[in-house]
């Protein structure tokens, strides 16, 4: 029987970038004998629909893009309850998740890892509500607010900085609210909440900012910001690296239900894109994929 794999990428995005780089890649595959279907839509419903209409032709998908892209083809494969293999093309502009795994950023590099398949390494992700993934990050929260006006293009320009310029001027002027953080096994607990960070894994953006905690969901929280926070919160806003400041409680957890004790709307990202409105339930779901890595991860 012939092997297909699927790669799915966002036409749109990049200047038709992603387009080039997936034909490149069904010629590549083709010469190890993989048959190809390329898989692209406009609309992140309609891209969830075609991946999931897809998938029993499929062995493996490759999916070219970055947190945002993988984070649509991941909640397909979540909603269809499907176990793919997965190879991962980086295009994004931040590319947390492949950063994460140590994966090829040129996208030939990347490519020529696909067709050579040297390792597989087993990858979890958190489900929201059961229907959505996070492949890398749920934000919530004052700094969340920020990085949703920041937009598409000002990130592709600008990269961090657009954030920082962002942040400066927000300082002050945000306040925290009660947020309830209900743990499976763990008990129940209302903290102020100025900012809160769930990660899939110990680090972000290729820096390690907690403690290993296999199979389960990282949580930071920035209980309050003043002036004094100012400079922890910069430091954030630029590596990514919480840890070393005092205003900031760290946790770790399976599954978690988060909601808004005043009742104040409270919109998430999720690996980027403005997302599900508290309450929210997340599940950590250990071992979820299997991801083409380079031998040495
Ligand atoms: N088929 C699609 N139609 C419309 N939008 C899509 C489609 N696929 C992905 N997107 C969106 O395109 C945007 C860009 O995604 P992508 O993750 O590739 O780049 P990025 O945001 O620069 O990456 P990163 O999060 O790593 O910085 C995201 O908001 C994503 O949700």
């Amino acid at each position: 029987m012939s092997i297909t794999y699927g790669i799915f990428y966002n036409g749109q995005a990049g200047q038709g970038q992603a387009a080039t780089v997936a034909h490149q890649a069904a010629q590549a595959l083709a010469k190890h004998h993989i048959q190809t279907q390329l898989l692209t839509t406009p609309g992140i419903p309609r891209a969830i629909a075609l991946i999931k209409q897809t998938l029993p032709q499929l062995s493996a998908l490759i999916i070219i893009g970055g947190d945002g892209t993988l984070n649509v083809a991941m909640t397909a494969l979540l909603q269809a309850n499907a176990s793919i293999q997965i190879g991962v093309i980086p295009m994004g502009t931040v590319n947390n998740f492949a950063k994460r795994y140590h994966l090829p950023t040129d996208p030939t590099a990347a490519m020529d890892l696909i067709c050579q398949r040297p390792a597989l390494q087993s990858v979890g992700i958190l489900a929201c509500n059961q229907r959505r993934a996070v492949v890398s990050s749920l934000t919530f929260g004052n700094l969340a607010d920020i990085s949703n006006e920041v937009r598409q293009t000002e990130k592709q320009r600008f990269g961090k900085l657009s954030y920082l310029y962002r942040a400066i001027k927000h300082i002050g002027k945000n306040k925290s609210l009660p947020i309830r953080y209900q743990f499976k096994h763990a008990g129940s607990r209302t903290l102020k909440t100025w900012f809160c960070l769930i990660t899939t894994t110990k680090s972000v953006g290729g820096h390690t900012y907690s403690a290993s905690a296999p199979g389960k969901m990282h949580l930071s929280l920035l209980n309050n910001i003043g002036w004094r926070q100012v400079l922890p919160y910069l430091w954030f806003a630029w590596t990514g690296n919480l840890q070393n400041s005092q205003s900031i409680t760290q946790l770790t957890a399976t599954d978690v239900r988060i909601t808004s004790v005043s009742g104040q709307a409270v919109t998430t990202r999720i690996d980027g894109d403005p997302a599900l409105k508290l309450p929210i339930e997340l599940n950590y779901l250990a071992d979820r994929f299997d991801l083409i890595v380079p031998e040495s991860v």
